[in-house]
């Protein structure tokens, strides 16, 4: 099996943790999985992690400090597991960065462009399911669930601007994307994942 690098995407609250596990498992039968994080996966972008959902920072500092992460954990991590021919799951990756930086906080989406070809050298996902729902549903389920993080305290304006951040770039990128439905039931969400799977043959 050759490597593929596929990517988990969605407004906070949408279920992506709650489907990498079982996909985790299923690929795994395949050959070996790599499973990680962004902002995260390695040490230091692990550090940059907590800093980056804990601590008060301007937008531009937020901006370099994911890509500071994601730089590390590209060299580090995802591009040898690659190398390898192995299969990388990666919870949030640069599309993140557009719809939260870009959509949710009004960075200049021109400025994300270049920090995305200067830290990936070309490098994209081969798959990103993205998982999408309307703000408000999103944020019954994290209610119910969780204590709110930095970004999980925005309001519904600020997550219906991530979603619409999203939906552009998988209308720039309609290859790669796979829309799933994610406000319906979890079987429901399991059973489009896994169309999408059968019908790339994975
Ligand atoms: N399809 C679904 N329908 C209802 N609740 C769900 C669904 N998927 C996940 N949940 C619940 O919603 C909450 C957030 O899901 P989670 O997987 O943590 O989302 P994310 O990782 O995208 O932030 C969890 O309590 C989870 O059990
Ligand atoms: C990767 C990335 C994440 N984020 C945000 C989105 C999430 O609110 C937060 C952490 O993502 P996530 O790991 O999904 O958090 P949790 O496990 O608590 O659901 O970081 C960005 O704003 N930009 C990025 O580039």
């Amino acid at each position: 099996m050759s490597s593929r690098f596929i990517t988990f995407e969605g407004i906070d609250g949408a279920g992506k943790s709650t489907h990498i596990a079982s996909l985790t498992a299923r690929l795994a039968a395949q050959g070996e999985v790599v499973s990680t994080r962004e902002p995260g996966g390695t040490p230091l972008a692990e550090t940059l992690r907590g800093l980056f959902l804990h601590s008060g920072m301007d937008p531009l500092t937020e901006l370099l400090l994911v890509f500071a992460a994601r730089r590390d954990h590209l060299q580090k991590v995802i591009e040898p597991a690659l190398a390898a021919g192995k299969t990388v799951l990666c919870d949030r990756f640069t599309d993140a960065s557009f719809a939260y930086q870009g959509g949710g906080r009004g960075m200049d989406l021109a400025v994300l462009s270049t920090l995305e070809q200067w830290v990936q050298q070309g490098r994209q996902p081969d798959l990103t399911l993205w998982f999408d729902l309307p703000a408000e549903v999103a944020a019954q389920r994290r209610a119910a669930a969780r204590e709110a993080d930095r970004f999980e305290q925005q309001d519904l304006e600020f997550f219906e601007r991530v979603r619409a951040g999203y939906a552009a770039r998988a209308a720039a990128a309609p290859q790669r994307f796979a829309r799933i439905d994610a406000s319906l039931s979890v079987a429901e969400v399991a059973a489009q994942i896994l169309a999408v799977m059968e019908q790339r043959g994975w």
